[in-house]
């Protein structure tokens, strides 16, 4: 485990030196730092998906559970949208929600996500019941739902930068999905395709208000704890599946 990754104490860290204000490009360095060594895409529940090993139990399993996160998502962006002080952030906030929730006669992300979940086998009933979602991802997801409503709402922005990191992750599994588990018809796959485009537009509106926003060491700091936090969230999601799934189950 310590070797996927490093923990830190989020209040200790980072280091930064009490007057001092980050550049832009000092700022965004530290921000990507953290993804390098916190973001779930090291985790060992990953690296066994991308090398191919884990069995369909463990794909329906990983799927039927970040359902929980993917209907949260759009709750936690109303949390921000509710938060946010002016028409002109609101305007910029409020095309997330859309993305998952969909629109009048158009499908959103949950939707996309259920037939991910009818790709893998799963029944779209026994999804939405949440039967298969265990505590730990349940607890982790809504403390990134607490931490958007109770926090300010440019460290909540700033919680939301994991997805500068995503789409790398994201374009690995398309293609690992593809080769390693072809029993999943492609079809499941338009959630993730639809990422590509969406997580890099998101993140880039997020980077630019947390840059023009956290002008102040303390305000910089609370930031990349923002984003640590968030790592925490996805990691613990990941660790709780692996625990319900384990690695007993890999032989199929
Ligand atoms: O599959 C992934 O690895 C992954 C990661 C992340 C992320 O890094 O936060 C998101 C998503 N997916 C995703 O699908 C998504 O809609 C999303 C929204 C957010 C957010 O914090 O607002 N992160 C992510």
């Amino acid at each position: 485990m310590l070797e996927h990754r490093k923990f830190v104490n989020r209040e200790m860290e980072p280091d930064q030196k009490k007057e001092k204000v980050w550049t832009r490009e000092e700022f965004t360095e530290r921000l990507r730092d953290v993804g390098r060594s916190s973001y779930h895409d090291k985790h060992p529940f990953h690296t066994a998906m991308h090398e191919g090993k884990l069995s369909r139990e463990q794909i329906r399993g990983w799927v039927a559970n970040r359902y929980y996160y993917q209907k949260s998502v759009p709750i936690k962006d109303s949390a921000i949208l509710s938060n946010l002080p002016s028409s002109e952030l609101r305007r910029e906030w409020i095309g997330r929600i859309i993305d998952h929730d969909g629109t009048h006669g158009e499908d959103g992300g949950i939707e996309a996500w259920l037939r991910l979940g009818e790709a893998v086998g799963l029944s779209r009933e026994e999804i939405v019941r949440e039967e298969h979602v265990v505590p730990g991802v349940r607890f982790s997801v809504d403390a990134y739902v607490n931490f958007a409503r109770s926090k300010p709402w440019i460290e909540a922005v700033a919680s939301s930068l994991t997805e500068l990191f995503s789409p790398t992750l994201i374009a690995k599994r398309i293609k690992v999905l593809e080769q390693q588990y072809p029993w999943i018809d492609s079809k499941g796959f338009d959630y993730f395709q639809s990422r590509l485009t969406q997580a890099p537009r998101d993140s880039d509106v997020a980077l630019k208000l947390v840059l023009n926003y956290c002008q102040t060491p303390e305000a910089q700091r609370r930031a990349v704890n923002a984003l640590r936090f968030k790592c925490d969230v996805l990691w613990a999601q990941l660790d709780a599946i692996e625990k319900a799934f384990p690695c007993a189950a890999y032989s199929e």
